[in-house]
């Protein structure tokens, strides 16, 4: 059996094992994927990280061709082992791993540009010691199915947002419901979203609006993860469906409280159309190495 090194890391409590494999020589399976992210038997993490020179990847001629300054590609999987396409948490832990592994500049006020399976990302330092990542663009999609949750005695409709991964957003009544749902069993959606999705619960805090700022509390279920700490683009997801349920009035930056912390989301215009960002902290937790089952 090989050996892999690894680092392990976190934002607002989403974790995630990350692997240095720079030619990209060295895929992993799904089972070695779900091994590692196993918290019992592996290192343990919501999910993988590899990171590949665009160059090296099967998907680096669509990135280079988006952005040619698009060195790196994060390669990301959920715990099961399953592709994502985009994990907002967890690009800031990737760029975090990037830059204190020397393998990546990011100076303040600079643009460091992340290929991912939902396009090239662009991120930069905060003047809080975190990282705002430019999400692109976003989309209704998937219409307003009805969710069913343990907790709940009957399903809710909820609102399917695109961010580049799939979203349903669920809003409960109070922190009380909240707080009671069960998340360990996958909620359940109807009509089944054909490529699966995440699902938000979210509760407006009181006051909704508060110096400017909107604040909404939320928990999370995570296709192929389970129940996270938090969600970066799931965060995204929520700012964008309660704006939406607000109205005219309501503000383009949001606050947005996870279990494993506080996630801001900013709403902006760009020449074309408009881009939603969020910011908020990553750090690396240990590094180590971990004998690799086999393929
Ligand atoms: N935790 C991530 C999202 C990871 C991918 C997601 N589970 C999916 O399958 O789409 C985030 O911070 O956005």
């Amino acid at each position: 059996m090989t050996a892999i090194r690894f680092t392990k890391a976190q934002a607002t409590g989403n974790d995630f094992v990350l692997v240095s494999d720079p030619d990209g020589a060295s895929p992993l399976s799904t089972g070695q994927i779900a091994a590692l992210c196993d918290r019992h038997f592996g290192v343990g993490a919501d999910g993988l990280i590899r990171a590949v020179r665009s160059s090296h990847h099967p998907e680096g001629p669509s990135t280079l061709a988006e952005e040619p300054a698009a060195e790196w590609f994060m390669d990301y999987y959920n715990a099961d082992g399953s592709i994502a396409e985009m994990c907002g948490n967890g690009v800031r832990a990737f760029v975090r791993f990037l830059l204190e592994s020397g393998l990546a500049d990011l100076e303040p006020g600079d643009t460091l540009p992340i290929g991912t399976r939902a396009g090239v990302k662009d991120v930069q330092r905060t003047g809080t010691g975190g990282f705002q990542v430019d999400m692109g663009r976003w989309r209704l999609s998937g219409g307003e199915p009805l969710v069913g949750a343990d907790g709940l005695e009957v399903p809710r409709p909820g609102l399917g947002i695109d961010v580049g991964n799939p979203h349903v957003v669920v809003a409960l009544s109070s922190r009380e419901e909240l707080d009671e749902l069960n998340l360990v069993p996958e909620p359940r959606v109807a009509p089944v979203p054909p490529n699966g999705a995440n699902v938000e619960f979210i509760v407006p805090a009181d006051p909704l609006v508060k110096d400017g700022v909107g604040r909404v509390h939320m928990r999370v279920h995570e296709r192929g993860s389970g129940e996270t700490l938090s969600c970066g683009t799931g965060a995204v997801a929520a700012a964008l469906a309660v704006r939406y349920w607000a109205g005219v009035d309501a503000p383009n930056h949001w606050s947005v409280q996870v279990p494993g912390g506080l996630v801001q989301v900013r709403m902006f215009a760009t020449e074309e159309g408009e881009h939603v960002a969020l910011a908020g902290p990553a750090e690396l937790v240990f590094d180590g190495a971990i004998a690799l089952p086999e393929a």
